[in-house]
């Protein structure tokens, strides 16, 4: 449901489908695997890891999926070797042997016979497979540099003097407090440098385990061998014969490799030459410039001429200096891949984010990072899409695709309803039906379009109203198109919404099954019911949709919660709020939270059941009032502190650890806009609003519209800054979007 934009470069499209693959097969994989739980354990020994790291040991009920995918694919990988001829065996001892006679200057470089018989690059399917296919170089890698990698993410992550002791436990894994952070910490880790490897591997660099810090590395035409060493290069294919540097340590794993870059760029060394087993797509430049076999023409992946330079292949005597910044690592990626033409064989991680908008003065991103943490969400929803093109067109989300009559008992007794008020025929569902300007378009709940109806009939005044129409109906099925724009709604951009009645229309509508004599007696009850509801919602039709929503607001409704008009439109339902509450409290180790528009109090709430401490400003005293008189209610009016002020006066004066940010989006019409502007369609202007919290903490949450510009509210985050922006979705339906800066950010 959300994603991480990361202000360091490109990344693009293909690598983000090619992970979404990868989830798939995984889950295939281990669905095949299910029940084979100690496996596991063997695997990480395999890998070299202590079987603690992900074995069942270490949690029963945990397995890593791609773990689990892994085991299984390495498990058909050794049928598959035990196939491998003698000969071709021997072979590779062969070769090995050549290897070590070339680095028997250099002690890592040994060859433990042993290891040769398991080791990827040894037992692969061809002596001349020189370098690690991207599999096997994944797990030499983090066979070598996983469990360092862990340990200092792990410690990294509870570097604070707060944190408690269990953290740096010398088995997080086996500790009660800690295990289950350990295996979410696991997960991601591994995610996290696995992704970050296959990146690199596509854009040609290969990994090996020889770690040559004198500077010679693997020469072509031999295979790299396979060996323990506490160093790895990654190598850039290039036609040099030339040494490379080692480029990192094993601790600092793949992040330092960019420093490491840095360093050869100073020294314009030119690279190593590794032959690369990577599928080359471009025969020209591979004959050109590999020196191993010119005439070999595999296809290969990088497209273009830029590409070929960035991987090294265009030019031998091209220093790195033409690197600059990578993109998943805040590293390096070549210059000249920010090709302008359209080329389309480029591949698309070369591609630049196209930007075409300013905001607020803040320059926006050249080199970005999108990360979409979901698969497939983006497209759900076209707002995380950053490179859709902005239309006029209004899409809906809805599961609806097609328009389909409703039969139901329901739609019956809204029409037997309809009649009982006077519309005999229950034709008022063919006509025009006055909606109130909603807050909610089709596109975020069924229920909100045939709220407002029904809202407007329970309140006696709905059918008569003739306010701008916003809904078509028919007798069986609700038509609802964009509430500011339907005379622009093409008809078939129009969405089909089920029909739902507010439960106390419903009961109602139980009540009228009996027509016709009886109505007198049905206008009376009619009246007995609506006088039950709160006078803000008796009073404004418009509201009636909120009051059946009234628990997904707050769901000790019932015992007491009060709302004024303002109050029920821009409320936070409880389980947005209840997860914004859970999120800041995991990533802050801190405990005091300004909420900085609490209006009625559904974060501050929360926020305070959540174990924090709130500063809850408010410009409106009537709010405060309602948010202390809520809070009473939950039992938690001691741990929230009120104050009746202009956040935009107040907050240079304010300490704390979060700051959560849910202003007026100006009403309930933020909607009907295309694209919600944070600078100009809010009070106040979302900019300075940013730059004031950014004075109390880096630690913000902001709770904007489902419809705001990403593009913008990544923007906020300044250049080189990060940003996770989470859609919130409820019942399926998107409601609003989260957007967390600072440590609030999750770690990938
Ligand atoms: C959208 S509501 C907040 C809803 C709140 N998150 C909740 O769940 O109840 C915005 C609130 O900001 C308040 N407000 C508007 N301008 C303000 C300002 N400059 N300083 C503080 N509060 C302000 C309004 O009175 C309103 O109650
Ligand atoms: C007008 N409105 C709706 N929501 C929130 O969006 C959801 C879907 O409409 C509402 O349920 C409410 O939580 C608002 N939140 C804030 N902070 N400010 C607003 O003006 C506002």
């Amino acid at each position: 449901m959300c994603f991480l934009f990361t202000d360091f470069g490109d990344y693009e499209e293909a690598e983000k489908d090619e992970l979404e693959e990868l989830e798939v097969s995984n889950v295939s994989d281990v669905a095949a695997e299910e029940g084979d739980v100690d496996s596991e354990a063997e695997l990480m020994l395999q890998m070299g890891l202590p079987v603690q790291f992900g074995g069942s040991s270490f949690e029963k009920n945990f397995v890593p999926l791609e773990t689990r995918a892994k085991e299984h694919k390495i498990r058909k990988k050794k049928k598959k070797k035990a196939k491998c001829s003698k000969d071709l065996r021997e072979s590779i001892k062969e070769a090995i042997d050549g290897i070590d006679e070339v680095c028997e200057d250099h002690a890592s470089t040994s060859i433990d016979q042993t290891d040769m018989e398991e080791s990827p690059a040894t037992t692969g399917e061809s002596a001349t497979d020189v370098n690690l296919s991207s599999q096997e170089g994944w797990e030499q890698y983090w066979n070598q540099y996983g469990q360092g990698l862990l340990w200092q993410g792990w410690i990294t992550k509870h570097k604070e003097p707060d944190i408690p002791s269990d953290y740096y436990n010398s088995e997080p894994w086996n500790c009660s407090t800690t295990k289950e952070e350990w295996a979410v910490h696991y997960n991601e880790s591994y995610w996290h440098y696995y992704q970050e490897f296959e990146y690199w591997a596509q854009q040609g660099w290969t990994f090996d385990g020889l770690g040559d810090c004198e500077g010679k590395a693997a020469q072509v035409g031999h295979p790299a061998p396979s060996v323990q060493s506490t160093n790895h290069t990654l190598h850039m294919p290039s036609t040099s014969t030339e040494s490379i540097d080692c480029l990192s340590d094993c601790v600092t794993g793949l992040k330092n490799i960019n420093l490491d870059l840095k360093e050869m760029e100073r020294d314009s060394k030119p690279l190593s030459v590794i032959y690369e087993s990577l599928p080359l797509q471009n025969p020209e430049s591979l004959e050109a410039h590999c020196p191993c076999d010119p005439g070999e023409s595999e296809p290969r992946d990088v497209g273009s001429a830029d590409r070929d330079a960035s991987s090294g292949h265009a030019d031998p005597s091209q220093p790195v200096s033409q690197l600059s910044k990578n993109p998943l690592l805040g590293g390096q990626v070549p210059i000249n891949e920010r090709s302008d033409d359209d080329d389309d064989d480029e591949p698309p991680e070369c591609k630049q984010a196209k930007i075409k908008r300013r905001y607020g003065g803040i320059s926006h991103f050249k080199h970005r990072t999108l990360r979409y943490l979901e698969k497939g969400i983006k497209h759900r929803s076209h707002f995380l899409d950053m490179h859709r093109p902005v239309k006029n067109v209004h899409i809906f989300f809805s599961e609806d695709s097609e328009v389909k009559p409703i039969k139901s008992k329901t739609v019956n007794k809204v029409k037997n309803f309809l009649k009982g008020l006077g519309d005999p025929t229950g034709d008022v569902l063919n006509e025009k039906v006055p909606l109130p300007n909603v807050e909610d378009s089709p596109s975020s709940s069924d229920s909100d379009c045939v709220d407002q109806s029904n809202a407007s009939e329970s309140t006696g005044d709905g059918s008569s109203q003739s306010k701008e129409t916003n809904s078509t109906l028919t007798s069986n099925s609700i038509w609802c198109s964009d509430c500011a724009t339907s005379a622009e709604q093409p008809s078939d951009t129009r969405q089909l919404f089920s029909l739902q009645i507010p439960d106390y229309l419903q009961v109602e509508a139980e009540d009228l099954d009996n027509v016709g004599d009886k109505c007198k007696k049905k206008k009376k009850k009619q009246k007995k019911k609506v006088q039950s509801l709160p006078p803000e919602i008796a009073a404004d039709p418009h509201l009636a949709k909120y009051w059946a929503q009234r628990y997904r607001l707050f769901s000790r409704f019932d015992e007491g919660i009060k709302l004024d008009e303002e109050g029920w439109f821009s409320v936070t339902p409880e389980k947005i709020a209840e997860h914004i509450a859970y999120r800041v409290r995991q990533c802050i180790s801190g405990a005091v939270v300004v909420d900085a528009f609490c209006g009625v109090g559904g974060n501050a709430i929360q926020f305070a059941l959540a174990g924090m401490h709130v500063i809850a400003v408010d410009i409106d005293p009537v709010k405060l009032d309602l948010a202390y008189n809520n809070a009473l209610v939950y039992g938690v009016a001691d741990r929230i502190e009120l104050i009746c002020a202009d956040f935009m006066c107040i907050a240079r004066d304010l300490k704390a650890d979060a700051v959560f940010l849910s202003p007026p989006w100006g009403g309930p019409d933020y909607v009907s806009a295309e694209t919600f502007d944070i600078k100009t369609m809010m009070s106040p202007d979302g900019y300075p609003l940013q730059a004031l919290s950014q004075q109390i903490t880096k630690n913000i949450i902001y709770f904007v519209p489902r419809n705001t510009d990403v593009e913008q509210v990544a923007s906020l985050a300044g250049p080189g800054g990060q940003v996770e922006i989470e859609q919130n979705f409820l019942n399926k339906k998107l409601k609003t979007m989260t957007v967390y800066f600072g440590d609030l950010i999750r770690k990938l």
